[in-house]
């Protein structure tokens, strides 16, 4: 590579509140379209917008677990255009005064670890969607007015795989935190991403390109590879990368150009004056922060430090929430932490993938798995065994009574066991020679022999045990 090249991602996120950001209208992805729309939403003439308070919450939790300063006077501005999703004719943003500024977030690519600075953190409002049709375009309000983030990062990646790294990063943490779905593929998180190359050794940012809308973290990597690509040629042969808007083809594995921009769009920023800015107390922002939910790399340092489990293990768990949940109850009726990792990510998880199933779905109590794996560290059943229990409890079926529909329950018995300790000590009359005569091997074969008579079902160290008071008696 001649140059070094510099990325920086702007990510939207829809935030999972119950009613819009400024509306009472009801949130709703995939419903019936205009149904979850009101007159503040449309634009009408008169109206007043009204903050919604989950919402800020909610940008607070993000702006909280990616460590950024919190401003507490919440403001926001008018962003003035004309588009036919954009009833209003201005999208109201907090331009001057985003909520957040200055954080920052640890990303890790093959084990290297690497800190992204993050910008700027500030809630604005989402379009409605315009779709084309052979007879005409439809525009859906039900978007329109959605509450939406976006965080900004400074030019700090250098490669597709740290930019997918970054946006898998925050998109797992705003999951963790609750405050949205986080799904690519249906538009509540999306992302821009803005390219460039300069000759290194150069503090001069060059000309950038930004793909929009990448639906994918797939997307993310691959479109930065190949855009690299494309502006290094442009370079190498003498010419200028110009400014543009590009987007990513997924089936033609290339970007293309939307627009070119000429200089810097104006507009029209200027102090939304419906809205009075709003002094939050210091006690509503720490109430908030200090009472997020577990973030995925305490968690991953949780299972590294106190469950002993392999950097590779705690971060598959952590890559999946749902799994990691489960695993999080499997572990409050067992110790046996490694074992149930195991479990929980070869076994269950492949069953899961093989079904096609969520984890969330499943008939299979956390509790359940916890007492079968717990019976196998007692050794009450071998590990083939449970793996023929495992087939069975996931289906719903409880441990013990699969144990024992199976016969595999133990035989514990004192009296059962030195009846069977009798039959195999007049058979072998050798072996009890052989104990006198100071051969201890001779027990091993004994319990081997009572194991095979109970069809492997007599708790071995209690028949071991026994054979050793039978033998002292003869
Ligand atoms: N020359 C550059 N090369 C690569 N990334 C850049 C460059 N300049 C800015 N960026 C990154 O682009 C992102 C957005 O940049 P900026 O704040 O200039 O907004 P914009 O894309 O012009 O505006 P809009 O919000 O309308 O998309 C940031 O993440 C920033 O770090
Ligand atoms: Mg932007
Ligand atoms: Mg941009």
């Amino acid at each position: 590579m001649n140059f070094e090249v510099i990325i920086g991602i702007e990510i939207h996120c829809e935030l999972k509140t119950n009613t819009k950001m400024f509306s009472g209208a009801p949130v709703g992805f995939a419903q019936k379209p205009n149904t979850c729309t009101n007159e503040i939403d449309l634009g009408m003439p008169g109206v007043l917008p009204c903050v919604n308070k989950e919402a800020v919450a909610s940008a607070i939790k993000a702006c909280s677990a990616l460590n950024c300063e919190i401003d507490p006077l919440v403001k926001f501005d008018r962003k003035n255009y004309y588009y036919s999703d954009l009833p209003k004719g201005y999208q109201i943003t907090q331009q001057f005064y985003p909520i957040g500024k200055n954080g920052t977030i640890k990303i890790n690519v093959d084990g290297v670890e690497k800190d992204i600075r993050i910008n700027r953190i500030h809630m604005e409002e989402d379009t409605a969607k315009q779709f084309h049709h052979v007879d005409g375009s439809y525009l859906d309000f039900n978007r329109a007015g959605t509450p939406l983030i976006e965080i900004v990062t400074e030019p700090d990646m250098r490669t597709g795989k740290e930019a997918a790294a970054y946006v898998e990063e925050v998109r797992n943490i705003l999951y963790y935190l609750g405050v949205s779905d986080v799904k690519m593929e249906e538009g509540s998180l999306r992302c821009d991403v803005n390219i460039s190359l300069r000759p290194y050794g150069s503090d001069i940012l060059g000309a950038k390109s930004e793909i929009k809308n990448l639906n994918s973290i797939n997307n993310v990597q691959k479109a930065i590879e190949y855009e690299i690509e494309r502006q290094n040629k442009i370079l190498l042969s003498g010419g200028v990368v110009a400014q543009a808007t590009l987007r990513y083809d997924e089936s033609a594995r290339q970007t293309i150009m939307m627009r070119k921009k000429e200089g810097n769009v104006d507009y029209k920023y200027f102090p939304e004056p419906n809205i009075f800015p709003i002094q939050l107390e210091q006690a509503f922002i720490d109430n908030i922060t200090s009472n997020l939910a577990q973030l995925p790399q305490q968690r991953k340092e949780l299972y590294m430090n106190k469950y002993g489990l392999n950097d590779y293990d705690a971060q598959q768990l952590i890559s999946n929430k749902e799994l990691s949940d489960f695993y999080n109850e499997v572990v409050e009726h067992t110790s046996e932490y490694k074992l149930a990792a195991n479990w929980v990510l070869v076994e269950l998880n492949g069953y899961l993938n093989k079904n096609s199933l969520n984890v969330t779905k499943l008939q299979l109590l956390p509790e359940e798995l916890a007492i079968m794996i717990n019976m196998v560290t007692q050794k009450e059943i071998s590990g083939k065994q449970a793996k023929e229990v495992f087939e069975e409890i996931v289906l719903g079926k409880q441990t013990k009574t699969v144990v024992k529909e199976k016969g595999m329950e133990q035989l514990s018995d004192e009296g059962a066991i030195i009846t069977l300790i009798n039959d195999v000590l007049s058979a072998n009359p050798q072996s009890i020679e052989d104990y006198k005569n100071g051969k201890d091997r001779a027990v091993g074969f004994l319990v081997g022999q009572v194991m095979k008579l109970s069809k492997g079902q007599a708790n071995p160290a209690m028949t071991n045990k026994l054979i050793v008071e039978e033998l002292k008696k003869r």
